[in-house]
């Protein structure tokens, strides 16, 4: 089936989306890809948008800025699509988009995730572009998970072992997401993946940066890699019950915000010394995870905008002690790896086939999940 994902993640930069050919157990063919950057007007909504969501305790409701923000992010999503199909006006013919929205919080301990976007609204904008009766499109695809009593995330555990079943490795390897929020898969053999989030992957270096200098993140680590990292802070900081609970577990984008206010000591940095203990945060918290696997990997692929972040990598390395390459190293694509990932638990949902396990989000049994609209 050619299918198409579209995700929004938490570093709120743009729409990724892309194509691959799946039955939604291996993928046969990988398809083009594109990130549709928001605008800074957008960016200021979607910040907006998690600001208010933190007083939710309904998945469906939208007060305030949440409405304004879901008939954006819709919109920016179509015109995404439209974008797309202008361009490569071969994949039209697409059989099912997966839509996973933008998380604007994420509760699951109070059996609440909230992913704002349209779904009826974006399929009968797509309906519009393209010939026929149109795509299968699926969403809210962390719902279920979470209602069953799960995580809701992370997700692409799934998609990282049908691409890993293709390499020769030997011995088990972590495929590792570096978005707003870091995650990581534990691969070994034929056991079901263990999977978690590990902690802040670029959200708190990009709040930051933004802060600080008005960039909007840390280009290639270059503030980091002229900076000193405070290992004292590194210490206060992962002296948290997040850094040493065992996988499955997962975070909302903020949720280290506070923390690192309260415990950094930030404000009495240079940029570039704090960009370097943020930094180093992500390895570190990273590396503590790692240490609570059954057996440690023999190699960590790497994935996600912080793949582009050499002084991260460099980090990595460092603390890992272990191999560290990128997704891309692998022929892989690292920027459309999550994207790819909602295009095959799209066709995984339509199949009902198991988008969650027990050792990936903690729900009781594997599970499928997704809210299907048909043209
Ligand atoms: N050249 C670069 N140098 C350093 N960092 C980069 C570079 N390019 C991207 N990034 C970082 O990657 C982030 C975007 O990563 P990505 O698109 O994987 O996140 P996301 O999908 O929104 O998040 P998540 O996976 O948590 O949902 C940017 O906000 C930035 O911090
Ligand atoms: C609730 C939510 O949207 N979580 C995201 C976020 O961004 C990274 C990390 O935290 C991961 O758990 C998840 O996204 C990826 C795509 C996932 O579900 O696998």
């Amino acid at each position: 089936m050619k299918a198409i994902g579209l995700m929004s993640g938490t570093s709120l930069d743009g729409v990724d989306l892309a194509v691959i050919e799946t039955d939604g157990e291996t993928v046969t063919a990988f398809g083009p890809g594109r990130t549709y950057a928001y605008t800074p007007e957008d960016r200021v909504v979607l910040e907006r948008a998690l600001e208010e969501a933190t007083g939710l305790t309904e998945r469906a409701a939208r007060p305030g800025v949440l409405a304004e923000a879901e008939r954006r992010l819709t919109d920016r999503h179509a015109e995404a699509l439209a974008e797309f199909f202008s361009t490569f006006p071969e994949h039209r013919d697409v059989a099912v988009i997966g839509f996973h929205g933008q998380t604007v919080l994420h509760r699951p301990e109070r059996r609440l995730t909230v992913q704002i976007g349209d779904g009826a609204g974006l399929l009968r904008a797509v309906q519009a572009m393209v010939p026929g009766p149109g795509p299968v499109l699926v969403h809210d695809l962390r719902a279920a998970d979470v209602a069953a009593g799960g995580e809701g995330a992370p997700l692409v555990p799934v998609y990282h072992r049908a691409l890993v079943r293709g390499l020769k490795t030997a011995g088990p390897v972590v495929v590792l997401n570096l978005g707003g929020v870091a995650n990581i898969t534990w691969l070994d053999g034929e056991m079901d993946p263990i999977a978690g989030d590990t902690g802040p992957a670029n959200a708190l270096i990009d709040d930051f940066m933004k802060q600080r200098t008005g960039a909007p993140f840390d280009r290639d680590g270059a503030a980091a890699a002229a900076g000193r990292v405070d290992e004292a802070a590194i210490a206060r900081l992962l002296d948290h019950s997040f850094f040493v609970k065992a996988p499955p577990k997962s975070l909302d984008r903020n949720d280290f915000r506070a923390w690192v206010v309260e415990r950094a000591g930030l404000e009495h940095m240079s940029v570039e010394d704090g960009a370097a203990t943020l930094t180093a945060l992500t390895a570190a918290s990273i590396a503590a995870c790692l240490s609570l696997l059954p057996r440690r990997p023999v190699l960590l692929i790497a994935a996600g905008g912080g793949a582009h972040n050499a002084t991260l990598l460099r980090m990595l390395r460092e603390r890992l002690s272990i191999e560290v390459i990128t997704a891309d190293e692998v022929g892989w694509s690292g920027d459309l790896m999550e994207a790819q990932a909602f295009a095959f638990l799209a066709v995984r949902a339509l199949r009902g086939l198991p988008l969650s396990f027990p050792t990936t989000t903690g729900v009781p049994c594997p599970m499928t999940g997704g809210a299907i609209l048909r043209s």
